[in-house]
C-alpha cells in the first residue's frame, strides 16, 4: 500500500471516553480500498474503534449504527430519505416530507427493491419486522452516498442469505469498507483484512487470504 492511500492513522493512541482508554496505545493504519472485519467478543472495544476511525473523516464516511434510530411515524421512504438530509435544503427537505420528489422517488425506490423492501416504500417504520427495520437502517447508510462505509453488526438481525446479499451490495457500492461483525464466515467472504481485538488490543490482523475460520475461533475463547 503507499502511504497517500492511508486514510486512517493511529500511532500508539489511547481511544475510549474520558480518562479511561478501551484501546489502550493503539497503532493501527487503514488504506483506500480495503474491506475490513473487525472482529471480537462484546465489549472489547469494536463500536469504540468504529466511533473514533469516524470522527476522522466524518464527511466521508458514510454510517450505519448497530440500533436502528428511525421515525417511527416516518415511511421506509422518508426513513431512507434521513440519510441526505444535510445534502439538500431545508425547502427541499421539506416539500419532499410533504410530496416525495421525482428524484429521490426513483433512488430510493431502487435502492429499497435492492433490499427487498419494495412493498414496504411507504409503510411506517413502526409497523416494520425487526429485520426490515435494520434494513431500513441499512439504506438510509446506503442513501448517504460517501466512499466510506462504516457499519456496526449492519446485518446481524438478518437471515444468512439476506446478510450475504447485503454485505455485497455494501462492498459493490463503496471503494473502501469497515464492519464490526460477530460472523467469521461473514468475515471471512466479504472483507479483505480481518482485526481481531481481544480486551481492547489488536490480538490479529491479517489478509483474509491467509486466515481460515479455525485461526478466527480463538477470538472468541475465554483465555
Ligand atoms: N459511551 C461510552 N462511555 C463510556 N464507556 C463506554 C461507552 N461506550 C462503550 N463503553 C465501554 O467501552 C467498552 C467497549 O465497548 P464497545 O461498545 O466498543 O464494545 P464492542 O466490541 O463494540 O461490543 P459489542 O460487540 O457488544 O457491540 C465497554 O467496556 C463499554 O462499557
Amino acid at each position: 500500500m503507499n502511504a497517500d492511500s492511508c486514510l486512517f492513522q493511529f500511532h500508539r493512541q489511547n481511544l475510549g471516553y474520558g480518562a479511561s482508554p478501551v484501546l489502550p496505545d493503539l497503532t493501527l493504519k487503514i488504506y483506500q480500498g480495503e474491506r475490513v472485519a473487525l472482529l471480537g467478543e462484546s465489549g472489547t472495544g469494536k463500536s469504540t474503534l468504529l466511533r473514533h476511525l469516524r470522527e476522522l473523516r466524518p464527511k466521508e464516511v458514510a454510517w450505519c449504527p448497530q440500533n436502528p434510530s428511525l421515525v417511527p411515524v416516518l415511511s421506509t421512504f422518508h426513513n431512507i430519505y434521513m440519510g441526505r438530509l444535510a445534502h439538500y435544503s431545508v425547502w427541499y427537505n421539506l416539500a419532499n416530507l410533504v410530496r416525495p420528489q421525482a428524484k429521490p422517488k426513483a433512488e430510493i425506490g431502487e435502492l429499497a427493491d435492492n433490499l427487498g423492501l419494495g412493498s414496504q416504500l411507504w409503510q411506517s417504520a413502526e409497523r416494520l419486522s425487526g429485520g426490515q427495520q435494520s434494513r431500513v437502517n441499512l439504506g438510509r447508510a446506503l442513501y448517504q452516498n460517501r466512499p466510506i462505509f462504516m457499519g456496526d453488526e449492519p446485518v446481524s438481525a438478518l437471515d444468512e442469505r439476506q446478510a450475504d446479499a447485503l454485505l455485497q451490495l455494501l462492498c459493490v457500492r463503496h471503494k473502501t469498507v469497515v464492519l464490526a461483525l460477530h460472523n467469521i464466515e461473514q468475515a471471512l467472504t466479504h472483507c479483505t483484512r480481518i482485526i481481531g481485538l481481544r480486551a481492547g488490543r489488536v490480538v490479529l490482523d491479517a489478509p483474509t487470504h491467509t486466515l481460515n475460520a479455525a485461526d478466527l475461533s480463538g477470538l472468541y475463547q475465554v483465555a
